[in-house]
């Protein structure tokens, strides 16, 4: 509990970004960029980006760009729209966005949109409201939203509302916090917020949190650290955030610390990830906890980063 230790996560940050050959790293070698845009903008938050070597980093995060113009999650990983959204918000934090070939990065993201007006994650064909969002944070990034038909997206998300309010990743499926703050942060982004009964869905939301403060993100579920965001960011969009008890939820991400070493855990006591620590610190963001810089909820980047981009 009490205050964020956060020298102690930006060292953790950085020597994990510095790992390569050790279990975890190799297990998550086919997300690393996944990983890098989760510590990097960890250190954005902390104002601790200058920490690292830039011109290494982007030429990195280029060189895992594929010839149809998509990103893999490593050098010579086919690409996925996954990895292509990662590699556009680590541009966006360097206000590097201009060292890529918007037109041929969107033609790639455009292609994989189906009849339907759903997205592929990529050539495999697996469709999930994930990738709806995914595809349309990172055409709004590169302000190349009219290479895809963003009407027929937002009537699919529509399509995958459930009577609870909630969103699943297809039409049908149960509600999730994860897919919920997919389909909420891609509604946002394309101002289709009005199609969404937000007292219905703030009262999902809030239900998910537990006596501990925590959030979960189904009914019964245990608190998760990484739920901080996709539940607190949804319920900030929808401005119905006033219907959970902020401070109990800063109390939990705070429990999840390990002050020793750096980094946050799911939940109190768990083993540390770069994963949670990105989740724990963009959560006490969004909760306005002193000292850090604001992220945007929708864009998942801190706000200077939108700002530049957009009101330049
Ligand atoms: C430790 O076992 C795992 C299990 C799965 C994965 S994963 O599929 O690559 N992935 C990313 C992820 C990264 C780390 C870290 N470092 C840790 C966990 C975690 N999860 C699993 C998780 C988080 N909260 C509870 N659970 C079970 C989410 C998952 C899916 C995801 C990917 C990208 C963006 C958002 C979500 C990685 C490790
Ligand atoms: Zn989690």
């Amino acid at each position: 509990m009490g205050e964020l230790a956060a020298e102690k996560h930006a060292k953790y940050i950085l020597t994990v970004e510095k790992k390569k050959d050790d279990i975890e790293s190799v297990l998550m070698e086919h997300l690393r960029i996944n990983g890098a845009y989760w510590g990097l903008t960890t250190l954005d938050i902390l104002g601790k980006l200058a920490a690292v070597d830039q011109e290494t980093i982007i030429s990195w995060v280029m060189s895992c760009q594929h010839e149809s113009g998509g990103f893999g999650g490593n050098e010579g990983h086919d690409p996925h729209l996954l990895y292509t959204l990662s590699a556009i918000q680590i541009l966006a934090l360097f206000n590097k966005i201009d060292a890529l070939d918007a037109e041929k990065v969107s033609t790639y993201i455009s292609t994989l949109q189906n009849e339907d007006g759903s997205f592929s994650g990529d050539k495999w064909g697996e469709i999930d409201t994930r990738f709806s969002y995914v595809a349309i944070c990172s055409l709004a990034l590169l302000k190349q939203l009219d290479k895809i038909n963003v009407e027929k997206a937002v009537k699919y998300i529509i399509s995958c509302k459930n009577l609870d309010g909630g969103f699943g990743c297809t039409p049908g499926a149960e509600s999730h916090a994860g897919q919920i703050f997919c389909c909420i942060g891609a509604l946002a982004i394309t101002g289709c917020l009005h199609y969404v009964d937000k007292d219905l869905l703030g009262w999902w939301l809030c239900e998910r949190q537990v006596k501990s403060g925590g959030l979960n993100g189904r009914p019964e579920k245990l608190p998760d650290v990484c739920y901080s965001w996709w539940v607190l960011s949804s319920l900030i969009m929808i401005d119905r955030v006033h219907w959970i008890d902020k401070q109990k939820l800063v109390d939990f991400i705070l429990d999840c610390q390990d002050k020793e070493n750096g980094g946050i855990s799911d939940r109190p006591d768990d083993a540390v990830d770069v994963f949670h620590t990105y989740f724990g610190v963009a959560g006490l963001s969004l909760l306005e906890y002193p000292g850090l810089k604001a992220i945007d909820p929708a864009y998942a980047l801190p706000v200077d980063v939108i700002d530049r981009i957009f009101l330049h």
